[in-house]
């Protein structure tokens, strides 16, 4: 036998006491939970945890040690905690979110909301995912339609949320926040950004631009190369701003919009293709102030905030890992009044109905603040 074998040897030993002892923890774990189910008191107790690391550190022979066995410590009992939660929900003990399940979403003659106007890619979205009993209607700004829902005048909305090139849509992630509606579905629709202008306008005669922010924002690279010197002018929709250049009646102004706001408004496309990326595309989320989710759906969308500490993220993201749950997406917003403290969104695969999503959503109400489940779609 080597030196080598000799010295790994007693680290086999050494471990398999750890391992025996860890599942000697665990078993005592399982006692706390059933004592926990039995009284209702709360799984995760965070100053007895710090009590512990504190303890635990001093017993240590260097700082090296003591922040190692910190740092193993708070993952054992973040693994304690996990254990707890998964009896919990075998236990039945019900997570206090009251959404309800349904087979499918009935919007036959369903009263819809989106903002633009007609031509708008939130109009072709609409068109989209809904059939043609919809009755429709369309407001200036997305607080509008938020507020439509929450007051129960429309049944659903069409809101973007997120474009492949230009990113998060994070005016709606504040709105998710403040208005209490919920994502019940979403539909993508593939971008196509066009010049146009009244018929008979040359390029040269060009000199101010209008579109949605994302329009120009998605558009830029082009307009950076080749019209660097027209003025880019922000509207509230790109069909909006097809409009008022068809309004206005001036041969020095052209919008960045879709090819049905063209054909809406009757101008002339003066460049197509190539002016925003190949594959561009806008995901839009269908919201509804019913708190209800289809049997089939595959997709959760949350939000939660966290305390300005160090491996908070780190935590409740293990949530995911450990129910082997996959995340599609996560964004952070800052929270107002509190510089440089954010709210998390994450959106992740899975039904509300599944074990696994059970147990990482107790863990994460338990451990972040104000977690809120913006729907299941
Ligand atoms: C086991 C418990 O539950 C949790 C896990 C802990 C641990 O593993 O030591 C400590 C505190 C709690 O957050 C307990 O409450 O004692």
């Amino acid at each position: 036998m080597t030196e080598l074998e000799k010295y790994r040897d007693q680290i086999d030993a050494i471990d398999r006491k750890i391992v025996r002892l860890f599942h000697e923890r665990m078993q005592v774990v399982e006692k706390v939970a059933d004592y926990k189910i039995k009284s209702g008191k709360s799984v995760f107790d965070s100053q007895r945890e710090q009590q512990k690391i504190r303890t635990l550190g001093e017993l240590c022979e260097n700082d090296f040690e003591k922040r190692a066995v910190v740092e193993i410590f708070e993952q054992i009992m973040a693994i304690s905690r996990k254990k707890q939660y998964q009896l919990l929900t075998e236990n039945g003990v019900t997570l206090p979110v009251d959404y309800a399940s349904t087979e499918k979403l009935h919007f036959h003659n369903a009263r819809v909301v989106f903002q633009g106007v007609e031509g708008a890619y939130s109009f072709e979205a609409m068109k989209t995912f809904f059939d043609d009993s919809i009755e429709t209607a369309h407001v200036s700004t997305w607080r509008e339609a938020m507020e439509l829902l929450a007051r129960h005048e429309m049944d659903f909305g069409v809101l973007p949320i997120e474009n492949s090139t230009a990113g998060s849509v994070s005016d709606i992630y504040d709105l998710l926040l403040h208005y209490h509606n919920y994502i019940v579905g979403e539909q993508t629709i593939k971008i196509d950004h066009m010049l146009m202008a009244l018929p008979g306008t040359r390029m040269e005669d060009i000199r101010t631009v209008y579109s949605h922010p994302q329009g120009l924002a998605q558009c830029s690279p082009w307009l950076d190369k080749n019209h660097p010197e027209w003025t880019r002018r922000q509207v509230l929709n790109t069909a909006m701003a097809a409009e008022k250049v068809a309004r206005e009646g001036r041969r020095d102004q052209a919008a960045i919009a879709s090819r049905s706001a063209a054909e809406y408004f009757g101008l002339q496309i003066l460049q197509e293709g190539g002016m925003s990326a190949e594959k561009n595309s806008t995901r839009f989320i269908i919201l509804s102030a019913r708190r209800c989710f289809v049997k089939g759906a595959r997709k959760i969308s949350i939000c939660f905030g966290l305390p300005h500490a160090c491996g908070t993220l780190y935590n409740i993201l293990s949530h995911f890992i450990f129910n082997g749950l996959n995340m599609f997406k996560i964004e952070s917003r800052p929270i107002p009044d509190r510089p440089f403290e954010y709210r998390f969104f994450i959106d992740f695969e899975g039904n509300l109905a599944d074990p696994a999503v059970k147990n990482a959503l107790r863990g994460i109400q338990a451990e972040a603040v104000d977690l809120r489940l913006l729907g299941n779609y």
